[in-house]
């Protein structure tokens, strides 16, 4: 069954903006990528998926559901972490997880374990006493994520879930996502105005622009090979490429190993057969693959 479809959905607010139009999606389970810049219509798009805000025209199914009318179930099946801060400061986070869980129609005593359990997931079951006041903005970012988990949801919809992070921060708080989406089974919409940041994390990607559709697609299917290939040697790449280039290539010492153009079918035996001469370790030949984030500059550059 189809994670989220959209069809055809436009919304237009009062002020004459129109922040999605007419977007056709269709999402399957997994780790997804929303991805768009500033203003391309990404929370707009989770609020209308929450049910929050009604869409102006078309069609919108979260889990099988339509949030206009079954706003209630699609929550309770949903864990929404906003974009903003909106922790209260003065309470401690066991005490604030608690309450969204209680919120969310769980029992007291079940609602204070389930709180720990999600405190304890996203890494702050040691700190859950202290007051969210005190906490640094990756603390708060994590007790944002740990109250869209507490009901147990099947999807969460984070919206950009590293912001104001380091880049420490940034990585351990996708290391989370990824495992939660992994791990727990749960899928996970993570929203980011930061292709390459979202990239390697997800399954697939929706890439909207101005409101619309720019690309939706597994993120395997998003990256082509290119015509270089990707070598590594666990020593001797200094070696290696001189001999290469004896041998009539055209190796490019790079941080992530020697890149070798491909110059007709030979270029594979000959790249192999001087690392077997030279009798280095090979750790790694394939052709490299395009970033997503360098395919969206490529069309970016031919609007
Ligand atoms: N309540 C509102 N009333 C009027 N216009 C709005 C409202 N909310 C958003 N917009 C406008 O709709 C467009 C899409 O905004 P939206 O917040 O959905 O984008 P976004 O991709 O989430 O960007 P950001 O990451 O900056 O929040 C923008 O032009 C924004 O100014």
């Amino acid at each position: 069954m189809s994670l989220i479809t959209t069809q055809l959905l436009t919304k237009r607010y009062p002020n004459g903006v129109t922040a999605l139009s007419e977007l056709t999606v269709d999402v399957e389970p997994g780790v997804v990528g929303l991805v768009g810049a500033n203003g391309a219509g990404k929370s707009t798009l989770i609020k209308i998926l929450l049910g929050l805000l009604p869409p102006t025209s078309g069609g919108v199914r979260v889990l099988g559901l339509d949030p206009a009318t079954d706003g209630e179930q699609v929550r309770a099946r949903v864990g929404y972490m906003p974009e903003h801060d909106c922790l209260p400061p003065d309470l401690v986070a066991a005490e604030f997880v608690t309450h969204m869980a209680r919120v969310s129609g769980l029992p007291r005593t079940a609602a204070r374990e389930r709180a720990s359990e999600a405190l304890r997931h996203v890494g702050l079951y040691e700190e859950r006493y202290r007051q969210i006041g005190g906490y640094s903005t990756g603390m708060k970012q994590r007790v944002k994520l740990a109250q869209a988990l507490v009901h147990d949801p099947d999807l969460l919809l984070l919206d950009e879930p590293t912001n104001g992070l380091d880049p420490a921060g940034r990585d351990a708080m996708l290391a989370l996502v990824m495992r939660i989406g992994t791990e727990f089974g749960i899928s996970v919409v993570v929203c980011s105005h930061l292709l390459g940041e979202v990239e390697r994390i997800c399954d697939s990607l929706v890439a909207i622009d101005g409101g619309r559709l720019l690309r939706s697609d597994r993120i395997s299917a998003m990256t082509t090979a290119t015509d270089v290939l990707a070598v590594e040697v666990g020593e001797g790449t200094q070696e290696l490429a001189a001999r290469l280039a004896a041998l009539g290539l055209r190796p490019e010492i790079d941080p992530r190993g020697l890149m070798v153009p491909l110059g007709g079918e030979g270029t594979y035996d000959v790249v192999l057969g001087a690392i077997a001469d030279l009798d280095l370790p090979l750790h790694r030949l394939d052709q490299r693959r395009h970033r997503v984030a360098e395919l969206f500059r490529t069309e970016a550059a031919n609007v």
